[in-house]
Protein backbone atom coordinates (compact mmCIF):
# COMPACT_ATOMS: atom_id res chain seq x y z
CA UNK A 1 0.00 0.00 0.00
CA UNK A 2 1.24 3.19 -0.92
CA UNK A 3 2.38 5.63 2.40
CA UNK A 4 0.28 8.87 0.87
CA UNK A 5 -3.22 8.30 -1.13
CA UNK A 6 -5.53 10.89 -1.77
CA UNK A 7 -9.14 9.75 -2.74
CA UNK A 8 -11.38 12.26 -4.11
CA UNK A 9 -10.24 14.95 -2.01
CA UNK A 10 -12.22 17.79 -2.95
CA UNK A 11 -11.64 21.51 -1.23
CA UNK A 12 -14.42 24.39 -2.21
CA UNK A 13 -14.80 27.56 -0.33
CA UNK A 14 -18.17 29.30 -0.43
CA UNK A 15 -17.41 33.56 -1.22
CA UNK A 16 -20.79 34.50 -1.28
CA UNK A 17 -22.68 33.70 -4.17
CA UNK A 18 -19.68 31.87 -5.34
CA UNK A 19 -18.54 28.44 -5.15
CA UNK A 20 -14.44 28.48 -5.28
CA UNK A 21 -13.14 24.38 -6.30
CA UNK A 22 -9.74 24.77 -5.43
CA UNK A 23 -9.60 21.17 -5.68
CA UNK A 24 -11.70 18.77 -7.81
CA UNK A 25 -11.39 15.24 -7.32
CA UNK A 26 -8.28 14.94 -6.35
CA UNK A 27 -6.59 11.33 -6.25
CA UNK A 28 -3.05 10.38 -6.10
CA UNK A 29 -0.36 8.03 -3.91
CA UNK A 30 2.84 8.81 -2.87
CA UNK A 31 5.78 5.76 -1.69
CA UNK A 32 7.60 6.11 1.63
CA UNK A 33 10.88 7.39 1.19
CA UNK A 34 10.58 9.45 -2.11
CA UNK A 35 10.55 12.70 -3.40
CA UNK A 36 7.47 13.79 -5.29
CA UNK A 37 7.15 17.04 -7.51
CA UNK A 38 4.15 18.80 -7.82
CA UNK A 39 3.97 21.12 -10.55
CA UNK A 40 1.12 23.47 -11.68
CA UNK A 41 0.43 26.82 -12.51
CA UNK A 42 -0.61 30.08 -9.92
CA UNK A 43 -3.79 28.91 -8.99
CA UNK A 44 -4.01 25.88 -9.92
CA UNK A 45 -4.64 23.91 -6.21
CA UNK A 46 -1.22 22.85 -4.90
CA UNK A 47 -0.90 25.23 -1.55
CA UNK A 48 -4.32 23.91 -0.89
CA UNK A 49 -3.32 20.18 -1.65
CA UNK A 50 -0.40 20.64 0.74
CA UNK A 51 -1.76 22.11 3.57
CA UNK A 52 -4.73 19.29 3.48
CA UNK A 53 -1.80 17.20 3.54
CA UNK A 54 -0.09 19.08 6.53
CA UNK A 55 -3.57 19.18 8.69
CA UNK A 56 -3.19 22.61 8.39
CA UNK A 57 -6.49 22.62 6.38
CA UNK A 58 -9.27 19.29 6.24
CA UNK A 59 -10.70 18.44 2.63
CA UNK A 60 -14.44 19.41 2.25
CA UNK A 61 -14.94 15.74 1.06
CA UNK A 62 -12.76 12.75 0.37
CA UNK A 63 -9.96 10.46 1.96
CA UNK A 64 -6.19 11.34 2.74
CA UNK A 65 -4.77 8.11 4.24
CA UNK A 66 -1.28 8.58 5.48
CA UNK A 67 0.48 5.44 6.57
CA UNK A 68 -2.69 3.58 6.96
CA UNK A 69 -4.77 6.73 8.59
CA UNK A 70 -7.65 8.87 7.49
CA UNK A 71 -6.49 11.91 8.59
CA UNK A 72 -9.66 14.03 7.05
CA UNK A 73 -11.32 12.34 10.18
CA UNK A 74 -9.38 13.53 12.57
CA UNK A 75 -10.49 16.02 15.51
CA UNK A 76 -8.69 19.28 15.83
CA UNK A 77 -6.61 17.98 18.93
CA UNK A 78 -5.66 14.90 16.63
CA UNK A 79 -4.68 17.32 13.70
CA UNK A 80 -2.40 19.07 16.30
CA UNK A 81 -0.55 16.19 17.53
CA UNK A 82 -0.25 15.08 13.37
CA UNK A 83 1.11 18.41 12.55
CA UNK A 84 3.72 18.74 15.51
CA UNK A 85 4.88 14.96 15.39
CA UNK A 86 4.52 14.09 11.74
CA UNK A 87 5.16 16.57 9.61
CA UNK A 88 7.57 18.71 9.11
CA UNK A 89 6.78 22.25 6.67
CA UNK A 90 9.43 23.83 4.62
CA UNK A 91 8.21 27.45 3.40
CA UNK A 92 9.29 30.25 0.13
CA UNK A 93 9.76 32.47 3.24
CA UNK A 94 11.86 30.60 5.54
CA UNK A 95 9.25 31.54 9.05
CA UNK A 96 12.44 31.89 11.47
CA UNK A 97 11.66 33.57 14.74
CA UNK A 98 13.71 36.68 14.41
CA UNK A 99 15.45 37.15 18.09
CA UNK A 100 16.29 33.32 18.40
CA UNK A 101 19.04 32.52 17.37
CA UNK A 102 20.26 29.42 14.71
CA UNK A 103 20.16 26.72 17.64
CA UNK A 104 17.60 28.13 19.43
CA UNK A 105 15.13 27.74 16.60
CA UNK A 106 16.07 24.32 16.09
CA UNK A 107 15.82 23.69 19.91
CA UNK A 108 12.15 25.04 20.05
CA UNK A 109 10.59 22.90 17.06
CA UNK A 110 12.16 19.27 18.67
CA UNK A 111 11.25 20.33 22.04
CA UNK A 112 7.44 20.05 21.33
CA UNK A 113 8.27 16.87 19.80
CA UNK A 114 8.25 13.07 21.18
CA UNK A 115 11.55 11.81 19.06
CA UNK A 116 13.17 15.01 17.99
CA UNK A 117 17.16 14.41 16.70
CA UNK A 118 19.62 16.45 18.05
CA UNK A 119 19.49 20.36 16.95
CA UNK A 120 23.46 20.80 16.77
CA UNK A 121 23.89 17.49 14.79
CA UNK A 122 21.38 18.54 12.12
CA UNK A 123 22.25 21.75 11.54
CA UNK A 124 26.17 20.49 11.29
CA UNK A 125 24.44 17.89 8.44
CA UNK A 126 23.48 20.97 6.38
CA UNK A 127 26.53 22.42 6.46
CA UNK A 128 25.89 25.21 9.18
CA UNK A 129 28.17 24.13 12.34
CA UNK A 130 29.59 27.41 12.35
CA UNK A 131 26.47 29.51 12.87
CA UNK A 132 24.81 28.03 15.82
CA UNK A 133 24.90 31.29 17.66
CA UNK A 134 23.71 33.66 14.90
CA UNK A 135 20.52 35.03 14.64
CA UNK A 136 18.46 35.06 11.62
CA UNK A 137 19.00 38.34 10.13
CA UNK A 138 22.91 37.75 10.29
CA UNK A 139 22.51 34.88 7.84
CA UNK A 140 22.02 34.95 3.97
CA UNK A 141 18.69 33.50 2.42
CA UNK A 142 20.12 30.52 1.54
CA UNK A 143 21.64 30.07 4.91
CA UNK A 144 17.94 31.01 6.26
CA UNK A 145 16.70 27.94 4.65
CA UNK A 146 18.85 25.67 5.43
CA UNK A 147 17.76 26.37 8.96
CA UNK A 148 14.29 26.39 7.75
CA UNK A 149 15.14 23.00 7.00
CA UNK A 150 17.04 21.77 9.58
CA UNK A 151 14.29 22.84 11.76
CA UNK A 152 11.86 20.36 10.04
CA UNK A 153 13.97 17.86 9.89
CA UNK A 154 15.05 17.91 13.32
CA UNK A 155 11.75 17.00 14.37
CA UNK A 156 12.09 13.94 12.30
CA UNK A 157 8.76 14.15 10.61
CA UNK A 158 7.23 11.42 8.83
CA UNK A 159 6.52 13.29 5.86
CA UNK A 160 8.67 16.79 4.59
CA UNK A 161 6.69 19.24 2.84
CA UNK A 162 7.72 22.33 0.67
CA UNK A 163 6.30 24.82 -0.81
CA UNK A 164 8.14 27.09 -3.24
CA UNK A 165 11.20 26.22 -1.15
CA UNK A 166 13.44 28.10 -3.54
CA UNK A 167 10.89 31.10 -4.74
CA UNK A 168 13.34 33.55 -3.17
CA UNK A 169 16.70 32.07 -3.77
CA UNK A 170 19.03 32.67 -6.57
CA UNK A 171 19.51 29.92 -9.09
CA UNK A 172 23.03 28.33 -7.04
CA UNK A 173 21.36 29.10 -3.42
CA UNK A 174 17.97 27.27 -4.47
CA UNK A 175 19.61 24.21 -6.34
CA UNK A 176 21.55 23.53 -3.12
CA UNK A 177 18.48 23.28 -1.00
CA UNK A 178 17.05 21.22 -3.58
CA UNK A 179 20.09 18.96 -3.27
CA UNK A 180 19.49 19.16 0.43
CA UNK A 181 15.91 18.06 -0.03
CA UNK A 182 16.46 15.10 -1.80
CA UNK A 183 19.49 14.24 0.67
CA UNK A 184 16.11 14.24 3.12
CA UNK A 185 14.91 11.81 1.07
CA UNK A 186 17.71 9.64 -0.39
CA UNK A 187 19.66 9.85 2.75
CA UNK A 188 17.52 10.05 5.57
CA UNK A 189 14.32 8.44 4.07
CA UNK A 190 11.51 11.00 4.38
CA UNK A 191 8.63 11.43 2.27
CA UNK A 192 9.80 14.78 0.63
CA UNK A 193 7.12 16.53 -1.25
CA UNK A 194 7.49 19.98 -3.02
CA UNK A 195 5.90 22.49 -5.11
CA UNK A 196 7.05 24.26 -7.59
CA UNK A 197 6.72 26.31 -10.68
CA UNK A 198 9.54 25.28 -12.79
CA UNK A 199 9.31 22.10 -14.97
CA UNK A 200 12.96 21.83 -14.61
CA UNK A 201 12.89 20.56 -11.02
CA UNK A 202 11.16 17.74 -11.92
CA UNK A 203 13.64 15.54 -13.24
CA UNK A 204 14.92 15.05 -9.86
CA UNK A 205 12.02 13.44 -8.49
CA UNK A 206 11.07 10.38 -8.43
CA UNK A 207 7.20 11.31 -9.19
CA UNK A 208 5.70 13.98 -10.61
CA UNK A 209 2.15 15.20 -10.21
CA UNK A 210 0.59 17.86 -12.40
CA UNK A 211 -1.67 19.74 -10.98
CA UNK A 212 -4.22 22.69 -13.37
CA UNK A 213 -7.52 24.00 -12.68
CA UNK A 214 -8.20 21.90 -9.54
CA UNK A 215 -7.64 18.31 -10.81
CA UNK A 216 -4.83 15.89 -11.29
CA UNK A 217 -3.20 16.10 -14.89
CA UNK A 218 -0.96 13.50 -14.88
CA UNK A 219 1.25 11.32 -12.66
CA UNK A 220 4.68 10.79 -13.96
CA UNK A 221 7.39 8.48 -12.60
CA UNK A 222 11.34 8.97 -13.48
CA UNK A 223 12.65 5.27 -13.58
CA UNK A 224 16.12 7.43 -12.65
CA UNK A 225 15.67 11.04 -11.41
CA UNK A 226 18.88 13.16 -12.20
CA UNK A 227 20.91 14.72 -9.33
CA UNK A 228 20.39 18.06 -9.22
CA UNK A 229 23.61 19.36 -9.65
CA UNK A 230 23.07 17.70 -13.53
CA UNK A 231 19.89 19.79 -14.20
CA UNK A 232 20.07 23.35 -15.33
CA UNK A 233 17.64 26.10 -16.56
N1 LIG B 1 -9.05 30.29 2.06
C1 LIG B 1 -9.47 30.44 0.79
N2 LIG B 1 -10.64 31.03 0.52
C2 LIG B 1 -11.08 31.16 -0.74
N3 LIG B 1 -10.40 30.74 -1.82
C3 LIG B 1 -9.22 30.14 -1.63
C4 LIG B 1 -8.68 29.97 -0.31
N4 LIG B 1 -7.49 29.33 -0.43
C5 LIG B 1 -7.29 29.14 -1.75
N5 LIG B 1 -8.33 29.63 -2.47
C6 LIG B 1 -8.47 29.57 -3.94
O1 LIG B 1 -8.27 28.24 -4.38
C7 LIG B 1 -7.56 28.23 -5.62
C8 LIG B 1 -6.30 27.39 -5.48
O2 LIG B 1 -5.38 28.08 -4.62
P1 LIG B 1 -3.94 27.48 -4.23
O3 LIG B 1 -3.29 28.44 -3.30
O4 LIG B 1 -4.09 26.07 -3.78
O5 LIG B 1 -3.20 27.49 -5.65
P2 LIG B 1 -1.65 27.25 -5.99
O6 LIG B 1 -1.61 26.29 -7.11
O7 LIG B 1 -0.91 26.87 -4.76
O8 LIG B 1 -1.20 28.68 -6.47
P3 LIG B 1 0.22 29.47 -6.27
O9 LIG B 1 1.21 28.70 -7.10
O10 LIG B 1 -0.06 30.82 -6.82
O11 LIG B 1 0.54 29.46 -4.82
C9 LIG B 1 -7.30 29.68 -5.97
O12 LIG B 1 -8.31 30.10 -6.87
C10 LIG B 1 -7.41 30.41 -4.65
O13 LIG B 1 -7.84 31.73 -4.82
Amino acid sequence: MAYIELKHEFKKYQMGDTEIVANNDISFQINEGSLTVILGPSGAGKSTVLNILGGMDSPTSGEILVDGTDIAQFNNKQLTKYRRDDVGFVFQFYNLIPNLSTLENIELATSIVKNGLDPAQVLREVGLSNRLDNFPSQLSGGEQQRVAIARALAKNPKLLLCDEPTGALDYTTGKQILSLLSDASKTFHKTVIIITHNSEIAKMADRVIHINDAKVRSVTDNPSPIPIADIEW
